[in-house]
This record gives C-alpha cells, sequence and structure tokens, in this order.
C-alpha cells in the first residue's frame, strides 16, 4: 500500500517516528512535509497536499498529524474523496476503514504519545472496507453529499 503523510509544526514530533513504522510494515511512504519544524507553518496547506495525494491516486491512504488532529481533518474533509477521522483509540482507526472506508487518519501529538500512535497507525493500515451493503449505501449518500456542494 502507498502511505502519504503530512503534518504541521504540532505533528511534527510523531512523524519520523510513524514514517519508520510504516516501513518497517513494507508500506512505501510518501512524506509531503513539514520537513523542518516552523512554527509558523499552517496545517490547511498540509492537509491540502495529503489530500490532493489522494485524489490523484499517489496515495491509498493517509496520516496527518497536527496539534490536536483536529484542524488538519476539518481541512483534508473540504476535499472530495477524502474520508478523514481524528482517531485516538484503536477501535476508531479500525472500525472508520470498515464501515466509512476512512482513508485518512487524524492524530494530535499533543494529545498522544508514539506508543499510542503505533497502534493507531498499525490498526488503520490493516483494515480493509468490508462493503457490506449497509456501508456502501451510507457512502452513497455521503458522495451524494459532496456533489450537491
Ligand atoms: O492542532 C491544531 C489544530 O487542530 C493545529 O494543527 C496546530 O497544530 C495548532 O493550532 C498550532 O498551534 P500553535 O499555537 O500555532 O502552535
Amino acid at each position: 500500500m502507498k502511505i502519504a503523510i503530512a503534518c504541521d509544526h504540532g505533528g511534527f514530533a510523531l512523524k519520523q517516528p510513524i514514517m519508520d513504522l510504516i516501513k518497517q510494515q513494507s508500506h512505501a511512504v510518501l512524506d509531503l512535509g513539514a520537513h523542518q519544524y516552523d512554527a509558523a507553518d499552517d496545517y490547511p496547506d498540509f492537509a491540502r497536499y495529503l489530500g490532493q495525494a489522494i485524489q490523484h491516486g499517489q496515495a491509498d491512504r493517509g496520516i496527518l498529524l497536527c496539534g490536536s488532529g483536529i484542524g488538519a481533518c476539518v481541512a483534508a474533509n473540504k476535499l472530495t474523496g477524502v474520508r478523514a477521522g481524528v482517531c485516538h483509540d484503536v477501535y476508531s482507526a479500525h472500525q472508520g476503514v470498515e464501515h466509512d472506508d476512512m482513508n485518512v487518519i487524524c492524530l494530535g501529538a499533543r494529545v498522544i504519545g508514539e506508543a499510542l500512535a503505533v497502534d493507531l497507525v498499525t490498526a488503520f493500515i490493516n483494515a480493509k472496507f468490508t462493503g457490506e451493503d449497509r456501508h456502501a449505501r451510507r457512502l452513497e449518500k455521503i458522495k451524494a453529499m459532496e456533489a450537491a456542494g
């Protein structure tokens, strides 16, 4: 699987450990920055880079890191085809994929530590959308909402 990752300064501390984890699990990583800590950078920029990578097929899934996970998630969900969720518990990290076909997980590096982040990303990466009829029906309704603007 191709996995894109991006962060602002609030999420910077978690980026390298998560990239190391993804590589250990034999997935390809697309690093969309930030490439250095800069307290003046803005999470919507990184959410856009990552969302566009999903939209253009450069990545199958994405991991967004900011201070709380919230800002990056709000921004990423503005992009058609991006289904992002903040997950700070393991159940949501896999159920979000299994039921909602979540393709971007958002984590808050000011909220959780590295050990939990590793568990969350592992659950996210290994989960698969079940495709069950009721979930597919609900996703179609979301797509209709996107199309309506
Ligand atoms: O946590 C965030 C929003 O949900 C952002 O990603 C930023 O990390 C946060 O707002 C940055 O705050 P700062 O005071 O500018 O460092």
